[in-house]
């Protein structure tokens, strides 16, 4: 997709806070500083749109970008950072919770794996339950990011080692390897993209608040 438009729209830590406008919804989700702010602004040609730091847990709502007014990006705070309070991280897990199983508007969601080490026990749990029965089939793409900081004649034993430890599923999720500094993988990360926008199933587990659909 060519992005001319993009808006911050909306920073929210509950379901009323949620947009409205009955777009398609695409969630980022992995660890803190594993680079999901850096895969949004590398998808929408921004160098700082959305706020990177290489101080860990900036982002702390769910935060929703409106990209040339067909979909949502919304960028989910990282797991696994140990300096958020044990109180903080558990209203983080009902908001991520809340969002991912309960969300109409949610297509599809990417979890972002770091490329240079084996998925930590938290990437881990979060893709078994991202692809569990109870996310209803919920398309997933893992994306294993800073692939620019491995030689290029590693990316496949990454790449096997990733999936090892994940016991990846090719039947449920996708994978795709990918660098915010040389933006390789980015178009494939768009298509994929385009077509959960086209796929309008319904992949939420339970009912939630009625949205306006279009
Ligand atoms: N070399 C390299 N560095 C990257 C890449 N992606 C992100 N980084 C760096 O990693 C750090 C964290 O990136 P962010 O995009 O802020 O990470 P985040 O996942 O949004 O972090 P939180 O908002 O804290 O959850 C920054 O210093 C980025 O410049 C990449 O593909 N390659
Ligand atoms: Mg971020």
């Amino acid at each position: 997709m060519e992005v001319h438009n993009v808006e911050m729209v909306m920073s929210a830590v509950q379901p009323s806070q949620y947009p409205t406008d009955g777009l398609p919804e695409i969630a980022l989700v992995g660890r803190s500083n594993v680079g999901k702010s850096s895969l949004t602004n590398t998808l929408i040609n921004r160098k700082a749109f959305a706020r990177t730091s290489s101080q860990p847990g900036k982002t702390q709502t769910l935060n929703f970008y409106k990209v040339e007014n067909q979909v949502f990006f919304v960028d989910v705070p990282g797991y696994g950072y140990a300096k958020v309070s044990k109180s903080a991280r558990e209203k983080f897990q009902v908001m991520i919770g809340e969002y991912l199983e309960k969300r109409q508007a949610l297509r599809g969601v990417v979890q972002l794996v770091d490329a240079r080490h084996a998925p930590s026990r938290e990437d881990i749990e979060m893709y078994h339950w991202l692809t569990s029965e109870e996310m209803g089939g919920l398309p997933v793409l893992v994306v294993a990011t800073k692939a620019d900081k491995i030689a290029r004649g590693r990316w496949n034993k990454a790449e096997r080692e990733i999936k090892k430890t994940l016991q990846f599923s090719d039947q449920v999720s996708d994978f795709e390897m990918f660098s915010s500094e040389t933006k390789y993988g980015k178009e494939i990360v768009w298509e994929w993209i385009e077509a959960r926008m086209l796929d309008g199933t319904d992949f939420s587990v339970d009912d939630d608040t009625p949205e306006t659909s279009n």
